[in-house]
């Protein structure tokens, strides 16, 4: 694929006050993707995405929104740029149409025409013209997103936008998030420290721990590398003797083994185990859960 990034960081860092905060951040964005930024409280994401929305200057390290740097084309690159960092800033004693309006007033570049996309675009057709004191939260982060949608940004960046819902209200914010990624070809960067969020509402994510990126990939890939293998084999210390020579091996609940999954060199552990005399009597394959591929990821630093 050779399109522009939406979103290009690279090798970003954050001194504040003599603490390196922001230790050499690099991913990248496509269009149409929904990424996550995940990690632990105090990992960096807020750090990183306020650098990224010009909130606060990196030390160094390149931003580019929509190819363009936002040290040195500030003004464009926040063209290509909405987001709701903190909560969105609404006026709750107007309409959600006047909210709008009052922003899209700001900008003159925004036409007027572009308000009834964006509360299509959001779903709030039917409440538009009620108060802002009486809609739910959901439908307030729809509203700020709808804010954040006037001036047709290529990227968009939630901070833990269902921070607060209820369970419905989070599924509904995970799959209108989906849908405006691919229905309007926008990059949608998502903070979460909830592992399940992010499983089933990015295409990638970059596991972020103390200031690094640790890993950048798609969930599935991710637990697909760290797949094991289960063991049900009679006696257990021999096979763990066996199985030690050729791989790391742990013992499981139920006096069972596990290894990694290594699909070549499977049939050939088995080989060895069965010609020293144990009964291997059961191997399974298992994905392991978030939280494993998590604590693996960062060496056992826990999401929460
Ligand atoms: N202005 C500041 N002065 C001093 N330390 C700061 C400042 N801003 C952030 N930090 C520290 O930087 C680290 C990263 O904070 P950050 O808010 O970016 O993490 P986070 O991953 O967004 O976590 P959370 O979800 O809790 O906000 C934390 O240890 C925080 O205490």
């Amino acid at each position: 694929m050779s399109q522009t990034p939406a979103l290009e960081v690279e090798n970003l860092t954050k001194k504040i006050k003599g603490k390196q905060i922001i230790k050499g951040v690099s991913f990248t964005l496509v269009p149409g993707e929904v990424f996550g930024f995940l990690g632990p409280n105090g990992a960096g994401k807020t750090t990183t995405i306020r650098m990224i929305v010009g909130l606060i200057s990196p030390t160094s390290g390149t931003i580019k929104i929509g190819g363009k740097n936002v040290r040195t084309e500030f003004t464009e690159a926040m063209k290509h740029l909405g987001c709701i960092v903190e909560n969105p800033e609404l006026y709750p004693y107007l309409t959600g149409w006047e909210n709008l309006v009052h922003f899209q007033k700001m900008d003159s570049s925004i036409p007027k025409t572009r308000l009834n996309e964006v509360i299509e675009l959001v779903g709030l057709q039917n409440r538009i013209h009620d108060r802002v004191s009486t809609y739910s939260l959901g439908m307030r982060q729809r509203l700020g997103i709808a804010q954040a949608l006037l001036g047709k940004p290529k990227v968009l960046i939630l901070d833990e936008p269902t921070n607060g819902l209820d369970p419905a209200g989070i599924r509904e914010m995970r799959e209108f998030i989906r849908q405006l990624a691919r229905e309007e070809n926008l990059s949608v960067l998502v903070s979460s420290h909830l592992l399940s969020e992010i499983q089933l509402m990015c295409d990638r994510v970059a596991i972020i721990s103390k200031g690094t990126v640790l890993r950048t990939d798609s969930v599935d890939n991710l637990l697909a590398e760290q797949e094991r293998v289960i063991w049900r084999a009679e006696p257990i210390p021999l096979a763990k003797e066996i199985l030690s020579m050729e791989t790391e091996v742990t013992e499981g609940p139920d006096g069972t083994l596990i290894t990694l999954y290594n699909e070549p060199l499977l049939p050939d552990w088995n080989e060895k185990l069965v010609k020293a005399g144990v009964k291997v009597k059961e191997m399974r394959t298992q994905l392991p859960s978030l939280e494993d591929l998590f604590l693996e990821v960062t060496g056992g630093e826990s999401i929460d």
